[in-house]
């Protein structure tokens, strides 16, 4: 039986994999390798490749439920077409930053996509001391055009009323309501942490002002259904090599504020500036305002040629969006520092850390650097002055 034909879902094997590569007609070969190399939070991602002609596939199939807590954790499989259409949604818009899908299959769950293991995952790359010289050149267009093109500046609102509806995710925003937005500003069985912070985690727990702030960015991500993000733009959510940028991985997409996604980025970047010496720290600013400047012009350039809004060219409109999301943005990455350091879900650049002393010290940085974010987020002006303030911060940090 050919594998596309199956009637109930299954979880896939390597085997079956393979099976399924070969119904699908996209080897000429009959001798196909395969390995599952998920190492994400939520799917099994199994790689095909045909060692003679070395072409290569990506199966990721959604398994019900989340792959890192296990059974006890259920998920629907619907994660598995949200992120295929939006593969598709934001392929139409950049190709060039997305993975080609070849095949999608709702009952199994799966995405056949393109092989990208030619490039590699940002974040191990960073780790390492590997530069990205177009990243933040490419991240900045991904996310101005891709915001704006899902938006109701480049979309009849019947059209965006639609695909919001398309990609409503109820599921997979619940898991970043409760651990961005939620768990770490209270005392939550979800939380995971050192007992070494608990004084610093505490100070957070009790801060009034802090969780006033963070209760209105909760609020936003709620309500502000603006533009179909990404959802978990994070740096290991990204591939890239010295000239190409791939962005995987949608399937928490849903409409939502312009800034989050940017936020997500910006914070994905700070761990590297925190855990790196003097010169990785200046290198990642500058990443940081570099890709706030690819997005203003790309955003700009794409507002001044296809904007539908009758009310486009009223002076200070623009201007007035882009310190919206510039804003939201930088509390929002205030929200992602301080979750990926005591949530449920952590980072690599912060775990990875084998000395003790020195991790705790880089999470104490990270939750300072966080808390900065979000109680100064709508008081920062421009990208300069957010560069002066994480330098500040990380040069505070440093001399402790
Ligand atoms: N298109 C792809 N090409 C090559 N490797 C991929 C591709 N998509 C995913 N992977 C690999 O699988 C890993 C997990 O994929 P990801 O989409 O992040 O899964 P999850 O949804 O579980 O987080 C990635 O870190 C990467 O190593
Ligand atoms: C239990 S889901 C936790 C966490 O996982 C997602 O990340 P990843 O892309 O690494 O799978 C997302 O950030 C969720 O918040």
């Amino acid at each position: 039986m050919s594998y596309t034909e199956v009637k109930e879902y299954e979880p896939l094997t390597e085997k079956t994999a393979v099976t399924l590569a070969k119904s699908l007609g996209l080897f000429s070969n009959e001798i196909l390798m395969c390995n599952e190399i998920g190492d994400g939070n939520l799917n099994l991602v199994f790689h095909i490749k045909d060692q003679e002609s070395q072409k290569g596939i990506i199966i990721k199939q959604a398994l019900p439920y989340a792959k890192v807590v296990g059974e006890s954790w259920p998920l629907t499989l619907q994660r598995s077409q949200i992120e295929a259409n939006a593969l598709k949604q934001h392929g139409a818009i950049v190709p060039h930053f997305v993975p080609e899908v070849f095949y999608q299959d709702e009952l199994l769950a799966i995405t056949v996509m393109e092989d990208l293991s030619y490039l590699r995952i940002v974040r191990n790359g960073l780790i390492e001391g590997e530069r990205y010289p177009l990243l933040a050149d490419h991240i900045g267009e991904y996310l101005a055009k891709t915001l704006f093109y899902t938006s109701e500046f480049a979309l009849p609102p019947s059209k965006k009323k639609e695909f919001a509806k398309q990609f409503s995710n109820p599921e997979l925003c619940r898991i970043t309501e409760e651990l961005v937005f939620t768990d770490p500003f209270f005392d939550s069985e979800s939380n995971d942490f050192e007992e070494e912070l608990y004084d610093e985690i505490q100070s957070i727990w009790q801060d009034s002002l802090l969780k006033l702030e963070a209760a209105k960015l909760k609020r936003k991500f709620l309500t502000e259904a603006e533009a179909l993000l990404h959802g978990d733009l994070h740096t290991g959510s990204i591939f890239a090599n010295q000239l190409e940028t791939k962005v995987i991985d949608p399937e928490f997409a849903f409409y939502g504020p312009f800034g989050f996604d940017v936020g997500q980025f910006f914070a994905n970047l700070i761990f590297q500036a925190i855990t790196g010496n003097e010169e990785k720290r200046d290198f990642i600013l500058q990443q940081i305002q570099q890709t706030w400047k690819s997005f203003v012009n790309h955003f700009t350039h794409a507002w001044l040629h296809h904007n539908i809004d009758n009310f486009a060219e009223v002076p200070g409109f623009l201007d007035s969006i882009l310190n919206k999301i510039f804003e939201d943005s930088i509390g929002f990455a205030g929200c992602e520092l301080i979750r990926r350091t005591i949530g449920l879900s952590h980072v690599k650049d912060l775990e990875g850390i084998a000395d003790k002393d020195e991790r705790i010290q880089n999470k104490k940085a990270a939750l300072t650097i966080g808390k900065t974010c979000i109680l100064e987020h709508s008081r920062v002006d421009s990208i300069q002055q957010f560069i002066v303030l994480l330098q500040e911060a990380l040069t505070g940090e440093a001399k402790k």
